[in-house]
């Protein structure tokens, strides 16, 4: 395994407004498919802050999200495992960020029916670069690992490339968007 992270970081402190540890973490909006709630079939992650840089997050594999009879796609893990590191980079830190990297490996299937506990832990950062890392159980036995690299970006990053109407119904409707990460740092 290469060495993580690839380059020289430091490990930022937690933001000072960042949610204390056992906080349950609000859905960072309404629409997203790894944690919306009006996403019908989303994976409607719930997340909770954990010590230090660390956030735990729980998906529940629903029918709905199957690759093969009775187990979970790979592909929905990798998203889930993508909405959770992107939690710990935007609570911890309070800060917009995108995925720019994503790796997953997958160790052991994840049943239908099954909760899979991910616990990310943000690594460091580098600039606008911020290494994180996950492990994912179920019932105790590690089934995924991932990690990531996010790149912090402005207001401006959505404005520009996000489709105008959705841009307009948030502008519209705030509470569409979670409070936790600081739009504006
Ligand atoms: C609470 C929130 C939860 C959110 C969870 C969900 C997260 C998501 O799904 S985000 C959506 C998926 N991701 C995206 O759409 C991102 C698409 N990509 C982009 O917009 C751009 O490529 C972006 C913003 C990542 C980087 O572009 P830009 O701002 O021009 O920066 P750029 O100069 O290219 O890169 C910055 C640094 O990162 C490095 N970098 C960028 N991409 C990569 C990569 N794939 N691999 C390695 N390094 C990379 C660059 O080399 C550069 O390094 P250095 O500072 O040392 O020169």
């Amino acid at each position: 395994m290469n060495s993580w992270p690839p380059v020289e970081t430091t490990v930022p402190d937690r933001h000072p407004d960042a949610p204390a540890p056992d906080t349950e973490l609000p859905e960072h909006y309404a629409h997203c498919f790894g944690c919306g709630d009006s996403v019908e079939h989303g994976l409607r992650l719930r997340a909770t802050a954990g010590e230090g840089m660390t956030v735990r997050s729980r998906f529940t594999v629903t029918t709905e999200h199957q690759g093969a009879p009775g187990l979970a796609h790979g592909g929905l893990l990798a998203c889930a495992f993508d909405e959770a590191l992107g939690s710990a980079v935007g609570h911890l830190l309070r800060r917009p960020a995108v995925t720019a990297k994503l790796e997953t490996d997958f160790l052991r299937p994840v049943p239908v029916g099954t909760t899979l506990v991910i616990d990310a832990h943000l690594d460091g950062i580098a600039g606008r670069k911020v290494y994180v890392s996950a492990e994912g159980t179920v019932e105790g036995t590690t089934a995924v690992r991932a990690r990531a690299l996010f790149i912090t970006v402005d207001l401006k990053h959505f404005v520009d490339h996000g489709r105008p109407e959705d841009i307009r119904r948030v502008a519209e409707n705030p509470a569409l968007l979670g409070r936790s990460i600081d739009v504006n740092p």
